[in-house]
């Protein structure tokens, strides 16, 4: 088995309560071996990384890949416009390749600053599937379930298939969920058919949630209940793991529903903000035991995949909201970047924190930038300073993904213009 020998970093475990420490880590095949002040021993490949800090990889709870493709196309719409005029129309278009080389274009911005999984909702998984072997990411993939017209089961059929098919792919890179993509878009006779599903397979759901005002309304008019109550009578909350994104419009008895509830709340600040959705009440999530890490969604929306610009929104959105610069510390926020948002995913025994045993995961962040020394506080200036184009190399189960800003796995060149050339065609006309 290949070993490979991190030296002299800066180590962020993650781990509640511990420290950060100056040491080296060991990787064995796909796992840590050790994480330590001092590891002398003999390795295949030693990488001097001082002057760098060591951190898991961080993990976007939620995001729609291939609409890389559609980065910057549509903005500064309102959702509901954004969605039914630009994006669904554009998404028809869509073939198998398109989505393929959209989620490689994705998956090469994630490599490139610092997210080593993701969790993903689109269609035509196959080909997300595929991308994601290809890139050597790990993620946990849903065929996004819209059901507004009658289509014989087909797409809960492609759901079905996507679990069967790719649960375990990868060496375990891969795991998967059903995906009914919100409670404006999945009536209450499919999404009681897919809850029943997912029971009885013990497949997790993903699921959007409370996202917009617009979304609150509909659901009253329709239903006489909020989004949150709207899941919770559908039984939707007593599911072994359940992955909400947004959760931004919640009452105070909407979080009650959401108490005890097991997977938690993937928070999209960036998104949030950009289509002025509002703030999603994180810390009154978290102060009921409510898991929440975090996501971008899609570059549709948030245009970029940078966790690092979400770990900074989501931080600061709780600040300013409570006019409380306590909230959410950076210890904190960077703990939903990673094994927060490993929980969500359901991976939180693999990744998520450096630790013996555990999948090997992890980036070196380059330290030797102006505007990251002096080093004071490590968790603080990567919290509040970092960028993803300061992440120098990337681990995924033990294979280099990225090394001094290389990526190893993919080819820049072939990316960009089969991107460019795909995106052209989806948007036209638009
Ligand atoms: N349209 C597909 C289902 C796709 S699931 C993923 C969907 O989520 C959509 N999406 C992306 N971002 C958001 C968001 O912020 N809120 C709601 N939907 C979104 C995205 O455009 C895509 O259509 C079907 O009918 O079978
Ligand atoms: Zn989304």
């Amino acid at each position: 088995m290949k070993t490979t020998l991190l030296k002299g970093c800066t180590i962020l475990t993650m781990r509640e309560g511990e420290q950060p420490f100056a040491g080296d880590i060991l990787i064995e095949g796909e796992r840590i071996a050790g994480v330590a002040p001092v590891i002398d021993r003999e390795a295949d490949e030693v990488i001097d990384a001082r002057g760098m800090a060591a951190m898991p990889g961080l993990i976007n709870a939620h995001n729609h890949a291939a609409m890389c493709l559609m980065r910057g196309f549509s903005d500064d719409l309102k959702l509901m416009d954004w969605l039914e005029k630009k994006m669904l129309p554009a998404e028809a278009r869509m073939t198998e390749e398109d989505i393929y080389w959209g989620t490689l274009l994705a998956a090469a911005e994630m490599i490139r600053s610092g997210t080593t999984a993701f969790a993903d909702m689109y269609v035509c998984m196959d080909a997300v599937g595929q991308a994601v072997l290809d890139s050597g990411m790990r993620a946990s993939l849903t065929r996004g379930l819209v059901f507004l017209q009658d289509d014989g089961g087909k797409r809960m059929q492609e759901g079905i298939d996507l679990v069967e098919k790719w649960s375990g792919a990868g060496d375990g890179r891969i795991t998967t969920m059903f995906g009914p993509h919100a409670p404006y878009t999945c009536p209450p006779e499919p999404l009681r058919e897919v809850i029943a599903l997912a029971r009885e397979r013990r497949v997790p759901i993903h699921i959007h949630l409370a996202e917009t005002i617009e979304e609150t309304v509909k659901l009253r008019d329709k239903y006489g209940q909020t989004p949150t109550e709207y899941l919770y009578q559908l039984g939707l909350f007593d599911h072994h793991h359940v992955l909400l994104a947004h959760a931004v419009h919640l009452t105070r008895r909407d979080i009650g529903y959401l108490r005890g509830m097991r997977g938690g709340v993937a928070h999209n600040p960036v998104s949030n903000l950009k289509l002025g959705c509002g703030i999603a009440p994180v810390t009154d999530l978290l102060a009921q035991g409510i898991t929440v890490g975090l996501g971008t969604d899609g570059a549709g929306s948030a245009t970029t995949l940078d966790m690092f610009a979400e770990i900074k929104a989501a931080t600061w959105l709780q600040k300013l909201d409570y006019g409380d610069p306590t909230r959410l510390p950076a210890e904190q926020v960077l703990r939903m970047a990673t094994i927060e948002s490993a929980k969500l995913l359901g991976i939180d025994h693999e990744v998520g924190t450096l630790e013996t045993g555990k999948k090997a995961d992890l980036i070196l962040i380059d330290l030797d930038k102006p505007h990251l020394q002096p080093v004071h506080n490590i968790a603080s200036l990567i919290a509040y300073g970092a960028q993803g184009g300061d992440v120098d190399t990337v681990f995924v189960n033990g294979r280099m993904l990225m090394r001094r800003r290389e990526l190893l796995t993919l080819s820049w060149e072939e990316i960009k213009k089969q991107a460019a050339k795909r995106a052209a065609r989806l948007v036209q006309g638009l």
